[in-house]
């Protein structure tokens, strides 16, 4: 099958070469070109825009940052929208809101196309490994027609029902996972201004009812203070936003949430939001000093 990749960031990159890696032909293309050399190198084929990879491909999946940049990629000149039509599938497996994801699939399915939304839990090892959580909602033929490709990216797959149902649980997981990193994030703070060892307090954490393995994992290089971005410190705060925005469409209170997200404002304004989403203990650390 031929399948069109729009945005090899760090998790596109990933999905990307598993797709390859499993026999599936690519026809890839990012904004900044550069960043498909290396799937080119593997097999894959430049596309020269959006369109042009719809236009080559059955199938096309974008991995985009947010709603902003998944909207231009479909409308603007050169866009998904240009070639899409009967006999086109458009999958979009970026994190964005519903309305965002309702709007793509509309203007779609005005032209004949067909569309599905399937954003993924998990992060960029898993993007590498082929273990990503896929939560897709949407046309139920195209979920069947890409399902082969969702078993090589994914571990596994759910399929939610109508267009939005997938961006809602996306948010809902994200804004659980936003909220956990802060409150760890304090945890260890005052762990520390109290003259306790931090090391010990991640051990205590592991062994009792609060294990996670995101503070497994996380929490060794927090205390190092290395925060390569896996999942980019920019786009949780993106997810809590969202997310807050549907607490405020549904009357949903999150006051737990909303203080996770100025916490994360706070980190992208001392210039940390290209690093990982756990660089917010330093926000946090900062406004404890
Ligand atoms: N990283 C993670 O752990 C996870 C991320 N996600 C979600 O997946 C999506 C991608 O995340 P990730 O790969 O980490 O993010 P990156 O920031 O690494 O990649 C973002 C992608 O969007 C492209 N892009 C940005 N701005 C524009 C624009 N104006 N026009 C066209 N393309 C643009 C980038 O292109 P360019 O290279 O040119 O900048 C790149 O391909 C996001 O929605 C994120 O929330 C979901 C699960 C986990
Ligand atoms: O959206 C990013 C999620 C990251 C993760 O699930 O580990």
């Amino acid at each position: 099958m031929e399948i069109g990749f729009l945005g090899l960031g760090i998790m596109g990159l990933g999905m990307g070469r598993n797709l390859l890696k499993h026999g599936f032909k690519l026809v890839v293309w990012n904004r900044t070109l550069s960043k498909c050399d290396e799937l080119i190198k593997e097999g894959a084929t430049l596309g020269k825009s959006p369109a042009d990879v719809v236009k080559r491909c059955k199938i096309t999946i974008a991995m985009l940052a947010d709603p902003a940049v998944a909207l231009s990629v479909v409308f603007d000149k050169d866009g998904v929208l240009e070639s899409i039509g009967p006999d086109k599938s458009y999958v979009d497996m970026s994190t964005v809101d519903s309305s965002t994801s309702c709007s793509i699939h509309k203007a779609i399915a005005e032209k004949g196309g067909r569309f599905l939304e399937a954003p993924v839990s998990g992060s960029k090892k898993p993007a590498e490994d082929g273990t990503l959580i896929i939560l897709a909602a949407g046309d139920e033929s195209v979920y069947s027609e890409v399902l082969p490709a969702f078993e090589v990216m994914g571990k596994k797959s759910f399929y939610l029902g109508e267009v939005g149902n997938g961006a809602r649980y996306k948010l809902v997981v994200n804004m659980i996972m936003g909220s956990m990193i802060n409150a760890f994030s304090e945890g260890l703070v005052l762990a520390d201004k109290s003259g306790l060892s931090q090391q010990t307090l991640l051990e205590v954490l592991d062994l009792g009812a609060i294990a996670t393995p995101m503070f497994k994992m996380k929490g060794p290089s927090m205390l190092k203070d290395k925060f390569d971005p896996a999942f980019p410190l920019k786009h949780q705060q993106k997810d809590m936003r969202l997310a807050l925005a549907l607490g405020d469409e549904v009357s949903v209170s999150m006051p737990v949430a909303a203080a996770s997200n100025e916490a994360f404002k706070m980190a992208k304004s001392m210039g940390l939001g290209d690093l990982d989403f756990s660089a917010v203990y330093k926000a946090v650390n900062h406004g404890s000093a």
